[in-house]
């Protein structure tokens, strides 16, 4: 197989999970998986596929920077990394045709790009999946020429052209399984919260793989009054982790044992989400569906800019369904105290939401994808 797909961890953790699974499932009988991961060079897939021991190709990619003003997408920066394109798209199809696998698997992202149509040039079957409720740019690109199309839900069905639509598939959006076994002691072990009150609720705050300023602001603004209300644990990007510091440094003492600032939860993820009792977050594809896995009450706050509105689409979908709390256009410090308190201050009510949220969540996704791909994988063959 070779599998692409990253740039961001909402498409770089689903390719992780299917070649995991299919690598279990093969292991099961005997055999071993043949996978290449072909991505951008310097990125999140190429530390995530060395991290896991994972063969790795490089190709060329161009991010196409999405702008309101029509000709605002023909930015030099624009210009210059559109011309890579086509470079990407040589080196993917020089290394499907030396790979040969029997099946290409494409998780979005601009990188996904060249190396679908590269399995398409070399008539090797592509399966592309999609996290979100509407098809990314790669995506859209790339289904008519894919195999099969796996989405995350059935509300992206009707969202599909008709002739993508015949050869699309509900899988879920497939969610690493150690983030559904995670232990919240060992969070207290990992982390060191020792001066974390167990008699509190501890707050998740995340803003995805690269913080939210937003979020972090947010919280910032409110952190004296949250502080005494729970413990927090806030993940908030690498790139944020000394201002944020800098700004911790006024916590009063008494409190400040209760807040852990951290820039990227990597192994420590799936203890940190088994600890929380509420979570404040973004609602990417892919955090949305490790809270609704594991069932989680939270408090969302989308990227407004996000394209077509995928994040706020997400957060409103799970609000009306009483599955979370959704601040939806201008959200404020009040707001976001105000979605808080009542969660915070009752138990049950957190469980309930929890318990509505776990109802949307597909821990089986992961088989869903494998089953699809294997079986383009065995049409091949025969
Ligand atoms: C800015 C942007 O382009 N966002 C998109 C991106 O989300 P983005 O990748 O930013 O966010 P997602 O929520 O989809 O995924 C983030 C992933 O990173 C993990 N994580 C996060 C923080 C951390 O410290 N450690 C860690 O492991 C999360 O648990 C999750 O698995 O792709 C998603 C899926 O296509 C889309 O829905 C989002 O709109």
């Amino acid at each position: 197989m070779i599998v692409t797909g990253g740039g961001t961890g909402g498409h770089t953790y689903p390719a992780l999970t299917a070649v995991r699974t299919l690598q279990g499932r093969l292991a099961e009988h005997g055999r071993a998986l043949d996978v290449l991961w072909v991505g951008s060079a310097g990125s999140l897939e190429a530390r995530v596929a060395a991290g896991e021991g994972i063969a790795f190709a490089e190709v060329a990619t161009g991010k196409v920077r999405r702008s309101r003003n029509p000709l605002g997408m023909l930015s030099l920066a624009n210009l210059k990394d559109m011309a890579r394109v086509p470079l990407g798209v040589a080196q993917a199809r020089s290394i499907v045709s030396r790979f040969r696998p029997d099946v290409v698997l494409a998780t979005g992202g601009y990188v996904a790009v060249p190396v679908g149509l590269g399995a398409w040039m070399c008539r090797r079957p592509l399966v592309v999946h999609e996290q979100t409720v509407r098809l990314g740019l790669a995506n859209r690109l790339l289904a008519r020429a894919a195999r099969r199309v796996a989405v995350s839900s059935e509300s992206s069905l009707t969202l599909l052209p008709e002739s993508v639509r015949r050869t699309a598939v509900v899988t879920g959006n497939p969610v690493r399984p150690e983030v559904l076994t995670g232990r919240p002691d060992k969070a207290i072990g990992a982390l060191g919260l020792h001066g974390f009150d167990s008699a509190l609720p501890t707050v998740y705050v995340t803003g995805g793989a690269q913080g939210s300023q937003q979020i972090n602001g947010l919280v910032g603004e409110i952190l004296p009054w949250l502080l005494s209300q729970a413990n927090v644990v806030h993940q908030c990007g690498p790139n944020n982790v000394d201002e944020l510091r800098r700004r911790a440094a006024q916590v009063p003492a008494a409190s400040a044992a209760r807040y852990h600032l951290t820039g990227y939860l990597g192994a420590e993820l799936p203890d940190v989400l088994a600890l929380a009792d509420v979570v404040i977050s973004r609602s990417g594809a892919g955090t949305l569906a490790e809270l609704t896995s594991l069932g989680k009450a939270a408090v969302l706050i989308p990227l407004a800019s996000s394209a077509g509105g995928e994040q706020a689409h997400n957060a409103r979908h799970l609000a009306e369904a009483g599955a979370a709390v959704a601040l939806l256009g201008e959200a404020s410090a009040h707001n976001l105290g105000e979605a808080l308190a009542p969660l915070l201050a009752d138990p049950a009510r957190r469980a309930a939401m929890a318990a509505r949220a776990r109802t949307h969540g597909r821990p089986d996704a992961a088989g869903h994808l494998t089953d699809l791909v294997l079986s383009a994988a065995a049409n091949r063959r025969s």
